[in-house]
């Protein structure tokens, strides 16, 4: 292991060297899964020795060091710098102009599929993704050249309008549910697993066709004592089980939670697997013979994608169908309800920006009733709200658009001047760094301020307000170009459709107060909770909000 990394360093130290811009060196790759487990840990303790204490290793190298760690780097360093360590060389760019290059490039700066989340997998061939990705099928965020570019077209073709009009809906009905049950309790600390209900119940709609009404926790808790098996599970709680196993079958593989002998966790969570399997096997066959036979049916995501595969000369097959539903419903769960929750937490600490956002609904829907809410003339008038998902996401982006140099030296221009970077580099856009930059945010950009994204016109527009778009570069939330995300505007559907619900009536969040503590000093230790508590799991997330319960008060 030592002689591994120390020609690692070296190997990688020659090939940073090439480049020219400032190096920094970190002894333990972050894509060592042992070391992923026990980073921080093992850090609070290493930082207290003198020689460490302002070191690279204890700054860099730990998960999540570039959420914390902001702009400050790129303004010591500069706008490029390489972080060698023994597996990767890491080249972290902080310049909006050369990031939008690398995300126009694509086949200059490839997705490192072998890079899935928290399973950092090093494997022999590095182009092979680990095939635990795709429990149901070969899919879009595993694939690369020719196949890729299949699954992206017909999934592009099946995010389109109808669809977002399905999850405007259903976020309306399941927001308005959320909402009343939050404003039946005299405080809630579940706020995080209800927002996730609410994304995964979406996300069951508008992908499969299947509405649920909302459950809290205490209803969900009551419901899962029941014993499972392939054919007693519905594919409600199919679909459920697997959404909130995700990690645990990614982890462990179906084969391996095929086995008997296994907890009743892990039995019933293989017993989802079955169900689910037939479930979509079950809606494949139905939608083939309705394409056959000319019927029109719904635009969910899973019968979009059948029919757009049985109308393209090259379509998707069976498996990648099925692979995708998975991803789709992996990629679009958690990152919806952690921007959510960080959303929530910042509003309750935030009450002049609920005020700003409940005038934005009030302008808008007067006093219609949710069901005459029109996704088509509505959402586009509701940018108060979009901003405030646009300023969680700047600070908080859950996912970090990685790229990779492959198999060869690429040339990138930072600051007019053309750099040559070497092949097998990871490419870091270092998102934590260029949407906090006060160059492209102004002094004020560590704050959480969603008016940002809000520019004033004169005339014009019902209310005198456009959406600022950001500077192309200094935004990748979502990544950009060629591999960014499909799920962009369903995600701001589902986001803004909620929260418009959930301040149409006059209620207002809060943190609740502890004996003595007065409100001020509450919304101060809310906003400390999520700058000091929030870490990458899977994505980056909250870590605790349970710690601050809120409570939901009329005006
Ligand atoms: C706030 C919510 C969301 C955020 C911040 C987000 C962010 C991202 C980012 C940054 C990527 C690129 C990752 C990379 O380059 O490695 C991505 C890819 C992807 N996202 Fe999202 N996403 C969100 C919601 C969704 C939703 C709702 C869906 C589907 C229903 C979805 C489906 C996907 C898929 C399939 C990919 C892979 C695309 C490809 O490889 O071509 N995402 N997302």
């Amino acid at each position: 292991f030592v002689v591994q990394t120390i020609t690692g360093l070296l190997r990688n130290y020659a090939a940073a060297r090439t480049i020219g811009v400032p190096i920094r060196f970190i002894p333990i790759s972050p894509l060592n899964p042992f070391w992923v487990l026990v980073d921080r840990k093992a850090l609070s303790f290493l930082r207290r020795l003198p020689f460490l204490r302002n070191s690279s290793f204890a700054r860099y190298n730990w998960r999540g060091w570039e959420v914390a760690d902001r702009y400050r780097s790129h303004q010591e360093i500069g706008d490029l710098w390489v972080l060698v360590t023994p597996f990767k060389n890491w080249i972290y760019v902080n310049d909006p102009e050369a990031l939008n290059s690398i995300f126009r490039r694509g086949s200059d700066f490839p997705r490192p599929v072998f890079v899935n989340g928290m399973f950092h997998v090093r494997t022999k061939a590095a182009l092979k993704p680990p095939s635990i990705l795709e429990v149901f099928g070969p899919n879009i965020a595993t694939a690369t050249g020719e196949a890729w570019k299949t699954q992206r077209k017909i999934a592009l073709h099946c995010f389109n309008e109808q669809n977002n009009e399905i999850v405007w809906k259903e976020a309306l009905t399941l927001a308005r549910d959320v909402l009343s049950y939050w404003t039946s309790k005299p405080s809630i600390n579940t706020a995080a697993d209800d927002l996730r209900t609410l994304s995964l119940h979406v996300l069951s709609r508008a992908g499969f066709g299947k509405s649920f009404k909302f459950e809290s926790q205490e209803d969900h808790q009551r419901a899962s004592g029941d014993k499972a098996t392939a054919s007693s599970m519905n594919h409600k709680k199919a679909l459920e089980t697997i959404l909130e196993n995700c990690v645990l079958i990614l982890a462990l593989g179906t084969k391996f939670i095929a086995n008997p002998w296994l907890p009743k966790k892990l039995r019933d969570v293989y017993a989802a697997y079955l169900a689910f399997r037939t479930y979509m096997t079950e809606i494949y066959e139905e939608e083939k013979a309705a394409y056959a036979a000319g019927r029109v049916t719904d635009s969910n995501l899973m019968r979009s994608m059948i029919r757009a595969s049985q109308a393209e000369a090259v379509g998707m097959t069976e498996a990648e169908i099925y692979g995708n539903m998975f991803v789709f419903n992996f990629a679009g769960h958690d990152t919806v309800a952690h921007s959510f929750t960080f959303s929530i937490f910042f509003l309750a600490a935030n009450p002049a920006v609920q005020d700003w956002l409940a005038e934005e609904v009030t302008r808008v829907f007067g006093d219609r009733p949710i069901e005459a809410w029109d996704y088509r003339a509505d959402f586009p008038r509701l940018k108060r709200c979009l901003a405030v998902l646009y300023e969680t996401l700047r600070l908080y982006t859950p996912v970090p658009a990685i790229k990779w140099t492959a198999d060869k030296a690429v040339p990138l221009v930072v600051g007019g001047k053309t750099y040559v970077l070497p092949p097998d580099c990871m490419v870091a856009p270092s998102y934590g760094s260029v949407q906090t930059d006060p160059r492209f945010w102004g002094s004020d950009s560590l704050e959480w301020k969603p008016s940002r994204f809000i520019v004033k016109r004169n005339g014009g527009g019902d209310d005198g307000e456009d959406f600022r778009v950001p500077v192309r570069g200094a935004f990748i939330g979502w990544s950009d170009g060629a591999r960014d995300c499909p799920g962009r505007k369903f995600s701001q559907v589902e986001f803004v459709a909620a929260l418009a619900v959930l301040f149409r009536s006059g209620w207002r969040v809060e943190p609740v107060t502890k004996p003595g503590e007065t409100i001020e000093a509450a919304r101060r230790r809310v906003l400390d909770l999520i700058e000091n508590d929030s870490g990458s799991v899977l994505l980056l997330q909250m870590l605790h909000p349970e710690r601050a319960p809120l409570v939901w008060k009329r005006q």
